[in-house]
């Protein structure tokens, strides 16, 4: 018999995997100063924590197809690495300013434990973890404000922020998400993005639809992989960060004590 009936299989939902990493630690994450826009490399652990981060993905089986970042060398370097580990390194990686960090206005660059020993743990709290209040903006005429670096030339200037609350930053990230990076994973393209713990909470909290009271508690460690498994029409199933989880509690536990006055 030359041809044989096809077994019917039942039709299942095909998932699909997206990965999320927060660059490795930072200079000012090591010096605990509020970073935003500004171009801080990676620290020596931060190098480590990203390349590891790559090793931990290849040990996993995962492969991507394109990677997005932002336009912060310490996000576009933690990918480098990440990508180097992999063998990966040939991929495309899209750069956009609209994944970069939370703008932290006129609180970038201070400590963030000396901030709250003069305004205290509640206002930092608030500062750094609130929904909706922004941080003090920078002026117009700051070197820092980002219509006047070579990085953002080509915006429009009213779009650029001089600070940012989480929801602002939840107003650029989502719309660049569900635009530009979304259609890639419904076509089948397996996706990293490489970003930052303010931009990446943006994004958590969409996929995971959590409240603003919620989102709150939330902290991203440094260089781990947050896998999530979406629906084939892109909706999210769970999630889980690759490595050990007692070290990733505890690096979660850190960020949080940040803004301790100690
Ligand atoms: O300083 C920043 O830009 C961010 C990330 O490092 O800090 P926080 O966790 O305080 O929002």
């Amino acid at each position: 018999m030359l041809y044989k009936k096809p077994k019917v299989k039942r039709q299942e939902k095909v998932m699909k995997n997206l990965v999320l990493i927060r660059h490795g630690e930072s200079e000012w994450n090591l010096a605990n100063r509020f970073t935003g826009w500004t171009d801080v490399d990676l620290s020596e652990k931060g190098v480590k924590e990203a390349k590891n981060g790559g090793i931990q993905l290849k040990k996993d089986g995962f492969d991507f197809d394109i990677c997005y970042t932002s336009y912060l060398k310490r996000a576009i370097h933690t990918l480098n690495n990440v990508l180097f580990e992999m063998d990966r390194e040939w991929l495309p990686v899209v750069k956009s300013w609209k994944l970069n960090e939370r703008h932290y206005g006129a609180l970038q660059g201070l400590n963030k434990s000396e901030t709250s020993q003069k305004y205290g743990e509640d206002q930092v709290k608030i500062w750094r973890r609130s929904f909706d209040i922004q941080p003090p903006a920078l002026e117009e005429n700051d070197d820092r404000n980002p219509a006047l670096q070579e990085q953002y030339r080509g915006e429009d200037r009213s779009v650029l922020p001089l600070t940012e609350s989480l929801k602002d930053t939840i107003a650029r990230v989502i719309p660049y998400y569900e635009n530009v990076i979304l259609p890639e994973i419904l076509k089948g393209r397996r996706v990293l993005i490489a970003a930052h713990g303010n931009s990446l909470r943006a994004l958590i909290m969409y996929l995971d639809g959590l409240s603003e009271k919620e989102i709150i508690e939330v902290n991203v460690p440094t260089g781990i992989p947050l896998v999530y498994t979406l629906t084939d029409d892109g909706k999210a199933q769970g999630k889980r960060y690759l490595g050990n989880q007692e070290e990733i509690e505890a690096k979660m536990k850190a960020v949080a004590a940040q803004g301790k006055a100690k």
